[in-house]
């Protein structure tokens, strides 16, 4: 009998194949398409892995996605334990009240501080309920003194009576110890001895998120400051109109979106782009649509592309000239459409344009998180809907209604800092380091239409903000173009 498979000539047995490993961003790039439909043995063949391994990743899909979302390089191949998000907080709260008893001249040991931040962590789980999800946390020796290392703290020996010279009894930061140099010393002087006094477990030890938060209502009259604070912001990123321009510099938006069932929404973004201020707006949109968007304003230059065979080299041949692409006021949600849309995302990445998602972009963005996440130059402006869509597909847990800045600032950081407008009858804006809240009053119509209005504006202001640069904007110019 001849044998089952042919061996290669020359070789005494065939190559072992290389067992092929995946990094974290292929593997959730694996399970976005999973998500997006397409069967295990489909995807197995895709990354030419067997269908049992593509079982196994989405067996994992959770811990995958917490880890990415714990802003673990994507690169990495294995997965590493999330950091337990309370833990941070306790050690910030922590951090801040040894510095507070510093201040004070209190000293605290490694006892005491290790005693602290355990109370503060059982607090934290405590009040998450049932479903908390943190573990056991002991504060041993040995998470001390990595906290120590983290915060940079080094200990102060006390001379008094009531200390032995060798008995660490107090901790502080270095920085604090630059600007306090002489506080425990002289409280030590003064008093001989100090006692260790007993700390009360407070829930404002736990820091709160940092919300700068401005309002403007339209119904009341304003002072001459009040004005001049918003123009002030404003005028930061507008650029000046000279004559030393040409036409286009002052913003050449994108508008992806406008299909069969919805031609107003890319008009309403694009004509608000233009009425902003930018130099020329264009609309990729479905062949159907095109003439119907064309009719509104002849200022609007109309792709009819977005459902041809070819749209990626149509849309090619735009993109280099486009300052800011808006992607899904009125795209639909026809699988053709959102394959495209990704495309255009694809390339504006590539090409590190400014892209604000919206709508049905947000659908497709929820599907396949990777393919925005960690683009900082992205900016996602969610209504009520789809932020909870967003968040349920990062979390695979509920928005909690009650903590709505913490939950933007969450999501930003799980997206990898592009900033999030959370829009709604006040505005959460974050970059997953700091939360914003507009509450400037706009209509009291809640019509349909408002939300394009602003993803048209943000796209131009986005522009402007790039080119303002960070002196102008404090380094943070895309939230602070939302706000
Ligand atoms: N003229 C045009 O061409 C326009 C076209 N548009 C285009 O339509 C496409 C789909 O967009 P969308 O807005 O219908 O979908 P999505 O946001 O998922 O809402 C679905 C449902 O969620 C709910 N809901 C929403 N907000 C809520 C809240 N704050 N609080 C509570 N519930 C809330 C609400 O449910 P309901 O209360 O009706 O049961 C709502 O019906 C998209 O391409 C978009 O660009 C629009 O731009 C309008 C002008
Ligand atoms: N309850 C509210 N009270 C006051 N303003 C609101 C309220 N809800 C939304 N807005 C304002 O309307 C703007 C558009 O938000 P909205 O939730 O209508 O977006 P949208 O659903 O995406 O709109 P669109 O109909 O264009 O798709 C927001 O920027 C916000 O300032």
């Amino acid at each position: 009998m001849g044998p089952k498979r042919s061996v290669p000539s020359g070789s005494k047995s065939a190559p072992k194949k290389r067992r092929r490993v995946m990094n974290l961003k292929e593997k959730v790039e694996l399970l976005d398409m999973l998500r997006s439909g397409k069967t295990a043995a489909a995807v197995g063949r895709h990354y030419c892995i067997n269908e049992s391994t593509v079982r196994h990743i989405k067996k994992k899909e959770k811990e995958i996605r917490e880890a990415i979302a714990a802003a673990a390089p994507t690169t990495a191949k294995y997965l590493h334990k999330p950091r337990d998000p309370n833990l941070s907080r306790v050690e910030s709260a922590t951090f801040f009240w040894v510095l507070d008893c510093y201040k004070k001249g209190i000293p605290v040991d490694s006892g005491i501080i290790r005693e602290k931040a355990k109370s503060l962590y059982d607090f934290l789980k405590e009040n998450e309920g049932e479903g908390s999800t943190s573990a056991d946390f002991q504060a041993s020796k040995g998470w001390f003194e990595n906290f120590k290392k983290r915060f940079s703290l080094c200990s102060v020996k006390v001379m008094g009576e009531a200390a032995s010279a060798d008995q660490e009894t107090a901790s502080i930061g270095q920085e604090a110890a630059r600007e306090f140099p002489e506080t425990p010393k002289k409280l030590i002087e003064e008093k001989g001895s100090i006692q260790l006094l007993p700390f009360k477990l407070d829930c404002r030890d736990v820091p709160e998120v940092n919300v700068l938060e401005r309002s403007f209502s339209v119904h009341k009259a304003h002072s001459v400051k009040d004005m001049e604070n918003i123009f002030q912001l404003v005028r930061n990123v507008i650029p000046p109109l000279t004559t030393k321009k040409h036409k286009g510099q002052d913003g050449r938006i994108g508008i992806v979106g406008g299909c069969q069932e919805y031609t107003g929404a890319p008009y309403f973004a694009a004509i608000s782009a233009l009425k902003l201020g930018a130099d020329l707006s264009h609309v990729f949109c479905t062949k159907d649509a095109a003439p119907v968007i064309k009719s509104y304003s002849p200022e609007l230059i109309v792709h009819p592309v977005l459902d041809s065979p070819h749209t990626d080299e149509e849309v090619a041949k735009w993109l280099p000239r486009l300052h800011t692409i808006v992607i899904g006021p009125g795209l639909g949600r026809n699988d053709t459409l959102l394959e495209n849309a990704k495309g255009i995302i694809e390339k504006s990445k590539v090409r590190g344009i400014p892209v604000v998602i919206d709508a049905d972009g947000l659908w497709l963005i929820a599907q396949q998180p990777s393919l925005i996440q960690g683009y900082q130059r992205a900016i996602l402006t969610p209504n009520y809907m789809e932020f909870s869509r967003l968040y349920e597909t990062m979390f695979r847990t509920s928005v909690d209604s009650n903590d709505n800045h913490r939950c933007v600032l969450r999501l930003s950081q799980a997206l990898g800092n592009l900033t999030v407008v959370q829009k709604g009858e006040k505005d959460i804006i974050s970059d997953g380091e700091k939360v914003l809240v507009c509450s400037h009053e706009g209509s009291s119509r809640r019509c349909g239409g408002q939300g394009d209005l602003l993803s048209g504006s943000l796209g131009v202001l986005a522009h402007w903000a790039f080119l303002a640069g960070p002196e102008k904007t404090n380094g943070f110019p895309y939230v602070k173009t939302s706000y």
